[in-house]
């Protein structure tokens, strides 16, 4: 698989990724999905997101303060009430103090409840943030129209303000409005949560309208409808039970019918590629409700969607894509083009190279790159002047703007 550098509208370089690693079941019932983001992190994801170019943060799992089930009974009908708060107030504090460092927050959860947290996390330091809810289910009841009282079946209420004030939730500010929030993958929606959707004109993509559309197109209106200019900071909540049972079995509420592989992945990658992601859940990972291999497939699942969300391609940049069949001919000996790491280096252009061409040098992990016209190269590097041989090149592209490129340099195959 192919990588670039990740592009952001909100990040400083260097893009620092921040892992929120949230071991919390107690918005639903059953056991195990507090281990999700342990086989999520086992499997490699740090390691992974690194190789796209991420600097990673991510020193354990979140410790939650214990409330025993007796100090907790039921609000209503709303189950583990206090724990629910208290972890998602701790979350959002972390997600906030990620954000507000210009860090990317990436939750591994743990159940949806904890989106009350990553979400009001991520409105504290971008107000004007968009909500993309990725989802089988709309997780919008409020503690009246809650059949099942499982928290994590309720936080986008929560984050709207909606439904009767429960004391023990006061810290949740109203910051999401309806018009900010988007679900895609919706197929499994309570009565009491289709009139809430309806009643608060929220725009949802449901199955129906991905098999109608194709995915493509629910991604593009579901981003003119909660980001019409593209400028918005987007939060993304992904819930894996939103991909088929098939795809991502070991969920604690698989229900069939739900996107493809593909049709997942697209999403995180059109949400990449507008820049303007800021925060990112992977949530529902239950390791203990399938055999070996499923869950093997879907903490795999959970991983690659967290890559395709944050720079992973199937065929690397778009820069790298036009310029694939670039060759360069490099010249042995030549003191500007070096060989590091079976990386090709150009050298640095001279400051006052530098100057006219309005770019700066970036240092990153020993290796410094900069920022120039697409045509730099060729004016610079004109391909006669090297000899004798040939290097196919692919450029790692630290912006998607297509006229510029990075000065790092990696050969294929020599
Ligand atoms: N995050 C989830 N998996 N939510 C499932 C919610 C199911 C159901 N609508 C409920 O409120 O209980």
């Amino acid at each position: 698989m192919s990588s670039r550098s990740p592009v952001s509208h909100f990040l400083p370089e260097p893009k620092t990724l921040a892992i929120v690693g949230c071991p919390f079941s107690g918005g639903q019932a059953k056991l195990g999905v507090d281990r999700g983001p342990i086989h999520l992190v086992q499997a490699g994801l740090p390691e992974q997101l690194s190789e796209l170019g991420w600097k990673v943060l991510f020193d354990g799992h979140h410790q939650f303060e214990e409330i025993d089930a007796a100090s907790d009974p039921p609000i209503g009908k709303l189950k583990n009430p206090r724990l629910v708060s208290r972890v998602c107030e701790a979350i959002a504090k972390v997600v906030g103090e990620h954000a507000k460092k210009g860090q990317l927050p990436l939750t591994l959860g743990g159940d949806h409840s904890l989106a009350m947290g990553t979400i009001s996390g991520t409105f504290e330091q971008y107000p004007d943030a968009c909500v993309v809810w990725v989802d089988a289910h709309g997780d919008i009841n409020t503690a009246e129209t809650t059949d099942s009282g499982n928290i994590h079946g309720m936080p986008v209420s929560f984050l709207l303000g909606l439904g009767s004030k429960i004391p023990e939730f006061s810290w949740v500010k109203p910051l999401l409005k309806p018009e900010r929030l988007v679900y895609i993958g919706l197929r499994d929606v309570d009565a009491g949560e289709k009139k809430i959707l309806k009643e608060n004109g929220i725009r949802a993509f449901s199955m129906h309208e991905v098999d109608k559309y194709g995915i493509g197109r629910v991604v593009e209106m579901a981003l003119d409808h909660v980001n019409p200019k593209r400028d918005r900071p987007i939060h993304l909540s992904f819930d894996v039970d939103a991909l088929d049972p098939s795809v991502a079995p070991s969920t604690g509420t698989p229900v069939r019918g739900g996107l493809t592989f593909r049709e997942g992945h697209y999403i995180c990658e059109a949400i990449y590629e507008t820049g303007c992601l800021v925060a990112l859940d992977i949530m529902e990972v239950n390791p203990s409700l399938a055999d070996e291999a499923e869950v093997k497939q879907t903490v795999a699942v959970g991983c690659s969607l967290a890559r395709s969300a944050l720079g992973e391609t199937l065929l690397g940049s778009p820069f790298a894509q036009t310029r694939a069949s670039t060759t360069l001919l490099a010249y042995p000996g030549r003191s500007h083009i070096q060989e590091k790491d079976k990386k090709l280096v150009l050298a640095p252009p001279s400051h006052s190279t530098l100057e006219k061409l309005g770019s700066t040098l970036v240092q990153k992990e020993g290796q410094e790159s900069f920022l120039a016209p697409q045509n730099y190269l060729t004016s610079r590097y004109p391909a006669s002047s090297f000899s004798p041989f040939a290097i196919n090149t692919t450029f790692i592209s630290t912006t998607s703007h297509p006229t510029m490129f990075n000065g790092v340099l990696t050969p294929d195959i020599v």
